[in-house]
């Protein structure tokens, strides 16, 4: 029998990192979790177990420890960008570089009606991501990145219908013009360079896609998507694509005619499982080649 190793990639997953900026009284935290993942002919370390080429992942660790404090931690896009321009400039053996962040964010706790200098509050439940993938040398150089949030979780109490739909001997669900919409949202953006203003368009397209979730007339969660993911690429012409993943997390009416009671879309079961899952992945017509941008490293995805 014979084998190939078809591909491979290795690296450190999760490096919970917290850099605190403690120059003036009032601090500022960045919070994130660091993926990295390298790529090379890293052959032998698999087939012979020859670990000359391998930079442990313990050293990539450090190495994003050590750039949180001597680069700084702003954009988590810029810091991606700088860790994998490093390692494939800066370590030999490495030809291109993955590198995943996640990012928790915090607000400050306000006491006695002023913010605190040195005090937060977890916010959320969104998390803002990046992946940025950096490859080849001199002309051959390709660097993408993707922007993203995940966990953007929306209701709408109105505003949305469902009706219309094929029917089969199967089909039970009603047909309906007023129902209670919510998801919970994963979209990632690709950019289609990497100067960008990173901070000013991810609030411009968290915006727009939160914008048209509420505005929008749903006639199925699959149009809200599509209309999300135009909307953010309208408000963002850096943008190439976005892709957007959504459960419909859905609210069922209670049935209290037992009771005695009307129940006029008022009380709902909130269902967990099973829940309807839609996808879109929307291009801008024209916009350049993704290349490896969305070849991901394990863990975060
Ligand atoms: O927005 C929806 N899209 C569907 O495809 C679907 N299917 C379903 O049962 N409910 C819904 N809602």
């Amino acid at each position: 029998m014979s084998y190939t190793l078809q591909d491979h990639q290795y690296g450190k997953a999760e490096t919970r990192l917290v850099r605190i900026y403690r120059d003036a009284p009032r601090h500022e935290i960045r919070d994130v979790n660091v993926t990295t993942a390298l790529r090379g002919s890293f052959e032998d370390a698999y087939l012979t177990g020859d670990q000359s080429k391998v930079l442990p992942t313990d050293s990539q660790k450090n190495t994003a420890y050590a750039f949180a404090k001597e680069h700084g931690l702003g954009s988590i896009e810029d810091f991606g960008l700088t860790l994998a321009r490093h390692f494939v400039d800066d370590v030999e053996p490495v030809s291109g570089a993955r590198i995943e962040i996640e990012e928790f964010s915090w607000r400050r706790a306000v006491v006695d009606g002023a913010e605190h200098d040195h005090t937060w509050l977890r916010t959320g439940p969104e998390i803002r991501t990046a992946a940025i993938t950096v490859e080849g040398e001199g002309d051959a150089r390709r660097e993408h990145v993707i922007g993203g949030v995940k966990d953007l979780v929306l209701l709408k109490s109105t505003g949305s219908e469902f009706a219309g739909f094929l029917k089969d001997g199967y089909t039970t669900l009603p047909e309906t013009h007023d129902r209670v919409m919510a998801t919970s949202v994963v979209a990632k953006w690709r950019f289609a360079t990497v100067d960008v203003d990173w901070e000013d368009t991810y609030t411009r397209i968290t915006a727009a896609l939160v914008k048209e979730f509420a505005t929008l007339q749903s006639l199925a969660l699959q149009q809200t998507l599509w209309h999300m993911g135009t909307a953010a690429l309208d408000a963002v012409p850096e943008l190439a694509e976005i892709r957007l993943v959504a459960p419909n997390k859905h609210h069922f009416v209670v049935d209290l005619s037992p009771f005695g009671s009307e129940n006029p879309n008022e009380v709902f079961f909130a269902a967990d499982r099973p829940y309807g899952l839609i996808e879109a992945t929307i291009v801008r017509d024209g916009a350049p080649d993704a290349g490896s941008a969305w070849r991901a490293s394990a863990g975060l995805a």
